[in-house]
């Protein structure tokens, strides 16, 4: 076992060997709290240039499968476990993680310390950093290390989305009857959620992020998803723009974390970077306008900020914060008064994670209903 370090821009350093593929990475230290569903998260396209430590600590346990990826390769830019499993044992398994990692050239390290590096995190916040292992740990020395962990970029301002989306539109068929025609916007799709829509009747014409509205519009669909994505929604004014021009023509509308984000933009909102985070399955969310709590799927670093004592003025009428997050009070979810359009900062397409928010996908095929 070859040795590794993990370096933090605040120069902190863990040490340990290396896990799938060798050499150096650089991203952005986040970790994820969920005790399952590694596979979806490896291959979740929000996690762009983002080094994830899962805390939970024994991976690779159910080694790999082919029903569970939610886009067509590992999507982070590496990988932190405590202990890798030695054996992958589970009925669907058709690989291990450990040789998943090295084909696709993806660089991990196991660390003793996934608990101190996520209180280190939570204290301090999610920082740069990088992985060095095999011959790229040995030599330089950790203070050279350290200085080419800081010349890279930061989180903040990366427009990350329009690198992992689809460059060709393509369409997911409804299973059975035909009922309505989505225009998905890929911001970095999960594979779950044309899948979860089309299971509702929903023809999902996955479109790439760069589509202008009359792109959007060309299809005559009879409601409009924005997805989740990586990077800074901040950076991302393209796909406020779009979004924009579909508010205008009142088309029913849904989006999911970083289409949330974008959602918030279009309504004049700003957002902000949190601290460390949301990552995990088990966050637990409140519908203000239910009072119900969902345990639920997260990943995000980025949320909106909006009053959430009451309505709200915008540009397309009054708007109102429908979730929150019980943990830290951060805005989970918006929607317009007047016009059918809301949002989620989470994932009811629950990969991986708990079905509770799965009826949000009825609440858009009723807003596409509403109109006929
Ligand atoms: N999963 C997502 O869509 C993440 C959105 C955004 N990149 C964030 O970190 O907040």
């Amino acid at each position: 076992m070859n040795p590794a370090l993990l370096v933090l821009e605040d120069g902190r350093v863990f040490q340990g060997v290396a896990y799938g593929a060798e050499g150096e990475t650089f991203g952005e230290m986040v970790f994820n709290t969920g005790m399952t569903g590694y596979q979806e998260t490896l291959t979740d396209p929000s996690y762009a240039r983002q080094i994830v430590a899962m805390t939970s600590p024994h991976i690779g346990n159910t080694g790999i499968n082919d029903e569970d990826p939610e886009s067509s390769r590992i999507q982070v830019a590496g990988y932190v476990v405590r202990e890798p499993a030695r054996v992958a044992s589970n009925w669907r398994a058709t690989g291990s993680l450990g040789s998943a990692l090295r084909e696709q050239g993806v660089v991990g390290i196991a660390v003793p310390g996934t608990r101190a590096l996520t209180r280190h995190l939570r204290d301090r916040g999610a920082m740069r950093a990088a992985i060095f292992s095999g011959t790229a740990a040995v030599a330089p020395g950790e203070a050279a290390l350290l200085e080419r962990v800081r010349q890279t970029p930061s989180m903040e301002g990366a427009d990350l989305a329009r690198d992992v989306s689809t460059t060709e539109s393509y369409v997911v068929p409804a299973k059975g009857e035909k009922r309505y025609t989505v225009a998905a916007v890929d911001l970095g799709i999960k594979a779950m959620t044309p899948y979860r829509m089309s299971e509702r009747g929903c023809e999902v014409h996955v479109l790439p992020a760069t589509s202008t509205t009359s792109d959007i519009l060309a299809i005559a669909p009879d409601g409009v998803f924005f997805s989740n994505g990586p990077g800074d929604p901040a950076a991302a004014d393209y796909a406020v723009d779009a979004l924009k021009g579909v508010l205008d023509a009142g088309v029913p509308f849904f989006g999911i974390c970083f289409g949330n984000q974008i959602f918030g933009r279009a309504l004049g909102l700003g957002t902000y970077k949190l601290r460390f985070g949301h990552r995990g399955i088990n966050q637990p969310v409140q519908d203000r306008t239910t009072g119900k709590v969902d345990v639920s799927a997260h990943n995000h670093g980025f949320a909106v900020d909006a009053p959430k004592d009451g309505p709200f003025d915008t540009p397309y009428g009054p708007a109102e914060v429908t979730h929150v997050n019980l943990n830290d009070g951060c805005v989970e979810g918006l929607r317009l008064l007047e016009r059918p359009a809301f949002s989620v900062q989470y994932h009811p397409e629950a990969a991986a994670g708990p079905h509770d928010a799965s009826g949000l996908f009825d609440r858009f095929c009723d807003l596409m209903e509403g109109p006929r």
